[in-house]
């Protein structure tokens, strides 16, 4: 999906999950970001709570059985919920490992991809890269699962002011600092707009009251001269120091006067700072202490090694009316399990590929999810040059290459090695890579990024190791696109005869572990329903 789109839904989001609806929920948001007073907010805005603390039981026990397809998020939390309350589950995951998308590679790993390329991790002892999922919003579903899995947690860097911005294609030869680009960006905006105000070109819109408070908050937003000094944006300390301030009378040396509003604008650094509004990107963010799949391993756990069958492949899903038969080939042989409920947790384009009796408008339906591609690699250095030389301590660096964003490591702080994501990208940028051998991969990623952090992107690097998500078995793609309000999708929402269906891609949080979360819980809780009801 597209940046705009994903803002634009987020905010959306954001508003309907605080029970604000259209222009009154947008004023206010709007209000709160400027600073101004909330004197005329106060009287029509719901408290604005965080949701609160949200853990799953259902209420009854029973002891049917329900035979699970897939280990991923969903599967594994569909037994795991299931399991608390008697059912019998048994989970078959068609890799050698649970997980699905939640993938954590470490030394010794070995995977092979739909085109034959095998990477052995060569990644020192300590070191590990989430090739999938890699940071949790604080409100997510997913917290609690850590929590009541007893999963430690670690802030997630997801902002940094001190990472880079590089847009080659607005003619930047060096990369500039978040921090130095925001200043620039916020004082020069600032400027205008206060210039506008001041000269009444907002009079139609503001009371003579608004536009004081206007003028005064973008004073101090983009640190710009007053009314005498016609406003202007000159440079602050907030882009940042060549030399910082020191003992005694060191005043330090700024960096330089800000470049003029016209180079600001065309080298286009602006259109990374809405990321950070994001519901769903905002800091705080979160991350598993050791890796992601901390959290797959200790749903697997919970569940019971005993209920799950790995490298057991679906291969056909029959309703009998009063059961259900799944086949599955596991070490070359053909088997089957009966159970009294199915829940099918595989990505919809496989699942749409498993034989089935369900009817063929559920067929149709699984199949039409768009699939987007996603790529990520892993770059162990033999030092943290990011953090002695260049004084970046996690966070991202975005770009305009086709790597897109490079991730430095929000653990190992100060250690001797470490692990950057040198490239996570999506769409065609990710199918660009993925048509690539492995070696090519890291070539390309490491010649692009040696443009913005020099030789030592190169010299210093140990050993790589790149995942291409539309090229992996059993998942052919990092998420979809649900067509939400479609006869399709809501078929699925429903139960077809004794089989359920769960994922992220039933949810209104596709590529995020707590749609997958989410969706599991409904699946279960509509199971549950039935069984009860008898
Ligand atoms: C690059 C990337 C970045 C992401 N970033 C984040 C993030 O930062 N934070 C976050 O929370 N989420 C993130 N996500 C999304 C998150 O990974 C998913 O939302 C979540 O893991 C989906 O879980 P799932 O169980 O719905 O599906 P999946 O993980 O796809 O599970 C499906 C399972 O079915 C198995 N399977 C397939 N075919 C068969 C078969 N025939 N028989 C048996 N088993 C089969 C698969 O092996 C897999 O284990 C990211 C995903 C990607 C790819
Ligand atoms: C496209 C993003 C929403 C995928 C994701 O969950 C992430 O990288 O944070």
């Amino acid at each position: 999906m597209s940046d705009q789109t994903q803002s634009t839904v987020s905010r959306r989001g954001f508003l309907r999950a605080v029970g604000v609806s259209g222009g009154a929920g947008a004023m206010l948001a709007t209000m709160g970001a400027m600073g101004l007073a909330p004197s005329a907010a106060a009287s029509v805005t719901p408290a604005f709570r965080a949701p609160e603390r949200s853990d799953f039981t259902l209420t009854g026990r029973s002891g049917a059985s329900v035979v699970v397809l897939g280990g991923g998020i969903a599967g594994l939390t569909t037994a795991y919920e299931l399991g608390k309350a008697g059912y019998h589950c048994t989970i078959l995951e068609a890799r050698h490992r649970v997980g699905g998308r939640n993938l954590t590679i470490r030394g010794g790993d070995v995977e092979t991809d739909l085109d034959g390329h095998t990477q052995r991790a060569g990644f020192s002892d300590g070191v590990y890269f989430n090739a999938g999922p890699g940071r949790i919003a604080q409100w997510m579903v997913t917290m609690d699962y850590c929590r009541e899995l007893g999963v430690p947690i670690e802030v997630f860097t997801n902002q940094n002011a001190d990472a880079w911005i590089y847009n080659e294609s607005a003619g930047m030869t060096e990369p500039i600092r978040y921090r130095t680009a925001k200043a620039d960006v916020y004082g020069y905006v600032s400027e205008l707009l206060a210039k506008a105000t001041d000269q009444g070109a907002l009079d139609a819109r503001l009371t003579t009251e608004d536009r004081d408070r206007l003028l005064s908050f973008l004073q101090s937003f983009g640190a710009i001269g007053g009314r005498t000094s016609d406003w202007a944006y000159t440079g602050t300390n907030r882009r940042g120091f060549s030399a910082y301030p020191g003992a005694g009378n060191e005043v330090g040396t700024l960096l330089g006067t800000p470049p003029a509003l016209s180079d600001v604008f065309a080298s286009n650094v602006g259109r990374y700072f809405s990321f950070e509004f994001g519901y769903d990107q905002a800091m705080l963010m979160f991350q598993p202490v050791g890796g992601m799949d901390q959290i797959p391993r200790a749903l697997a756990k919970a569940v019971g090694g005993h209920r799950i069958r790995l490298n057991a492949e679906v291969t056909g899903v029959t309703d009998r009316g009063s059961q259900v038969e799944v086949t599955y080939r596991q070490g070359g042989r053909q088997s089957q399990i009966t159970a009294d409920y199915c829940v099918a947790a595989l990505p919809p384009h496989l699942m749409a590929r498993v034989p089935h009796n369900l009817g063929a408008g559920v067929t149709a339906a699984l199949a039409d999810f768009p699939v987007t591609a996603a790529g990520k690699i892993g770059l162990e250095y033999r030092s943290r040059w990011w953090e002695t030389d260049q004084r970046i301590y996690g966070g991202i660096t975005e770009t305009d290459l086709d790597l897109s964003h490079i991730w430095y490591p929000s653990y190992g702080f100060h250690g001797k090695r470490g692990l950057v994501v040198g490239y996570y990208n999506t769409g065609a940028n990710a199918r660009a890579y993925s048509g690539l051998t492995p070696e090519q991969r890291r070539e390309r990623a490491v010649s692009q990024g040696a443009k913005i952090h020099g030789d030592k992107y190169r010299s210093e690097l140990v050993t790589s190791y790149s995942h291409a998500w539309d090229r992996t078995r059993y998942l052919e793609g990092a998420w979809t696109s649900p067509r939400y309000g479609t006869a399709g999708y809501n078929l699925l929402l429903q139960p077809a005869g004794r089989v359920y269906f769960a994922g992220d891609w039933l949810s209104h949080e596709v590529a995020w572990q707590h749609g997958a979360f989410v969706a599991a819980r409904s699946a279960v809780s509509s199971l549950h329903q039935r069984v009860m009801a008898g």
